[in-house]
């Protein structure tokens, strides 16, 4: 095995509907172009290509969102994806996605948390451990059980915690709906809230009640903050100290000093940086500049 795959990771920030395998989305493509619903043929190459602007991912993600529609493709897509990265060895696995209402099919957003929980539950591949428990000695064993996974003596054994996302298209209503429901969800592994979608569409502002809600609660809370240039939502949304913050690509020297100093960490999104070109090329990353100019600040 290579060595990366083998080496023990933390994945913080992956998307459900953004981890789907290939495979899985041209079957089930398939299944609704034989069901007339869709052309195959017209969504096949938009499914297969690599690399796409951001406007274009955002696209790719509704029509994602038309072959996951019901309970059982949902369930099936969150087996998949946690055995995925458990096969790329993944022990802490914090997996988010956006509860979605459907009227049409009988889906309301804690219905389709609970299609997402059956999934975590169906995982054959490794255990899964998702529902939280007080620290004490079998918490320690525990753990060092999850580290003697890694050299393969062991059944592995992955950790997985659930992020409730709040779409930017959304209201203050349903946002509010998506906290009260990570409130109810914390005995099933929900330990906090992402902001995320379409960062040129909607205003942070919209979830500033529901966010504060969930803070006041002591739910976690990651935004995905300056994936666009913003200089109106980068600063307050700094002020609002979130536990952690995604992407920050477009941070000008003062919001990275704020950063620092306020001590928020960043989920870096190297690949999705890159694909997207919101960064041109690697080596002008913020991830390799943060040993030199970012740091020197
Ligand atoms: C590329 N950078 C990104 N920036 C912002 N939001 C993103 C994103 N990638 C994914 N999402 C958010 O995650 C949803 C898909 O997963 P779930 O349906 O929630 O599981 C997208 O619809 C979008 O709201």
């Amino acid at each position: 095995m290579e060595w990366w795959v083998s080496m023990p990771k933390i994945e913080l920030h992956a998307h459900l509907n953004g981890s789907i395998r290939d495979s899985t989305l041209l079957e089930l493509a398939r299944v609704l172009g034989e069901k007339g619903a869709i052309v195959f043929s017209d969504v096949e190459h938009v499914i297969m290509k690599n690399d796409r602007s951001l406007g274009e991912v955002f696209k790719l993600f509704d029509l994602i969102h038309i072959l996951t529609t019901d309970h059982k493709t949902v369930t099936r897509i969150t087996k998949e994806v946690v055995e995925d990265f458990a096969s790329e060895n993944v022990v802490y696995l914090e997996l988010r996605t956006t509860p979605k209402k459907n009227d049409s099919i009988g889906m309301s957003k804690q219905s389709y948390m609970e299609a997402v929980i059956e999934g975590l539950r169906a995982v054959t591949a490794v255990d899964i451990d998702f529902v939280p428990h007080k620290i004490n000695t079998q918490d320690s064993l525990n753990s060092i059980a999850m580290n003697d996974a890694c050299d393969g003596t062991r059944r592995k054994k992955t950790y997985v915690r659930l992020l409730l996302s709040i779409d930017r298209r959304e209201t203050t209503e349903a946002a509010i709906e998506t906290v009260k429901l990570a409130l109810e969800m914390r005995g099933v592994g929900v330990v906090g809230i992402d902001l995320s979608g379409n960062p040129d569409v909607g205003e942070w502002n919209t979830f500033l009640p529901a966010l504060k809600f969930a803070q006041e609660q002591g739910l976690y809370i990651t935004l995905h903050c300056g994936e666009v240039p913003n200089r109106q939502e980068v600063q307050p949304m700094l002020d609002f100290l979130p536990q952690r913050i995604g992407h920050a690509i477009f941070f000008e020297e003062e919001e990275w000093r704020q950063l620092k100093t306020s001590k928020i960490p960043v989920e870096i999104c190297l690949t999705s940086n890159i694909k997207t070109e919101s960064i041109s090329s690697i080596d002008i990353h913020h991830f390799g500049l943060s040993s030199t100019s970012i740091l020197s600040i």
